[in-house]
């Protein structure tokens, strides 16, 4: 295999180093699955449904970096899903691990040189909406990439138009039909009760936000907060994916300043733990209905 060029000019990777590694990465299956599902804190429970499963660990990929966080496991996971061929990323990568915000994005390009035509990302973020419950399950009809718009955008740098285009609109970035097709599965497995819409927000973390930055990013009118997704998204956008996205909210972060609840990691883990099945049962209708 050649050795993977990490020249900065574009990026770290060029599109050669990204055709490279999906070439290495499909060495190990004859798989060519279409829809990609990137895996949130705690949620790669869905793997476990994924039927006939080839795992690819990150390690075995030269030139991949590592995934550092727990409830991240740190492998590609290919297989059928609600009678679909699907590739799983169980690992995303974080800015907050060190990772420059192109590396966070890297994967979503290996995904788009492997075939991916639909991306799925899912996420463990705290509930900024007074209306939201722990447990919940919300759509993202939107999000607010706040690295973006102080000038960390995952796009920033020498442009290839090979990977898309310079300039992108980022308005509709998640798609009409994937979101009503995830409502319909929802409601008709009765969980309507969990199920909400509304808009994420990235911050850069690994700090959970104080009571007077939720308030902010309340006023700007986010929903949910996170640590991730919005890099995803862009660059998914940014190669012509269609891209769906869903957030389980952790935690309500306390917006008061006076709460004894100090959310921790493991509280995370706690939630996507309780609703690991519920995520399994919903995605593999979902998929089964993705065209
Ligand atoms: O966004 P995902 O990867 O689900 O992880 C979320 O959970 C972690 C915090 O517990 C942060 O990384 C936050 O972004
Ligand atoms: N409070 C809070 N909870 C989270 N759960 C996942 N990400 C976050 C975050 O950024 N803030």
């Amino acid at each position: 295999m050649a050795a993977i060029n990490a020249d900065l000019s574009v990026n770290g990777y060029t599109f050669e180093d990204i055709q490279t590694l999906a070439k290495e990465i499909l060495k190990h299956t004859s798989l060519r699955p279409k829809i990609a599902l990137i895996c949130g804190t705690g949620l790669g429970g869905i793997a476990e449904v994924v039927e006939n499963p080839i795992t690819v660990p990150y390690e075995s990929i030269p030139g991949f970096p590592v995934s550092t966080v727990e409830g991240h496991s740190g492998n590609f996971v290919f297989g059928t899903l609600g009678g679909k061929q699907v590739l799983l990323m169980r690992g995303r990568l974080h800015y907050y691990e060190g990772y420059p915000m192109w590396k966070v994005a890297m994967p979503v390009r290996v995904m788009k040189a492997m075939g991916i035509e639909t991306l799925l990302l899912t996420n463990a973020a705290g509930g900024l909406n007074p209306k939201y419950n722990t447990g919940d399950l919300m759509i993202i009809k939107d999000h607010i990439d706040l690295p973006g718009l102080t000038g960390e955008c995952v796009l920033i740098g020498k442009n290839d138009t090979r990977f898309g285009p310079r300039f992108i609109a980022t308005n509709a970035t998640y798609d009409h039909d994937l979101r009503s097709k995830f409502k319909q599965v929802v409601l008709e497995l009765g969980y309507g009760n969990i199920l909400q819409e509304g808009v994420y927000i990235m911050i850069g973390g690994p700090t959970f936000s104080s009571a007077a930055e939720a308030r902010v990013l309340r006023m700007f009118g986010a929903d949910a907060v996170g640590m991730s997704t919005v890099p995803e998204s862009v660059v998914g956008r940014h190669s012509g994916m269609r891209i769906f996205g869903v957030s389980l909210i952790s935690d309500m972060v306390d917006m008061e300043d006076g709460s004894k609840f100090l959310v921790t990691h493991e509280d995370v883990l706690k939630t996507a733990n309780e609703r690991a099945l519920l995520m399994q049962k919903v995605f593999v209708k979902f998929i089964h209905l993705i065209d």
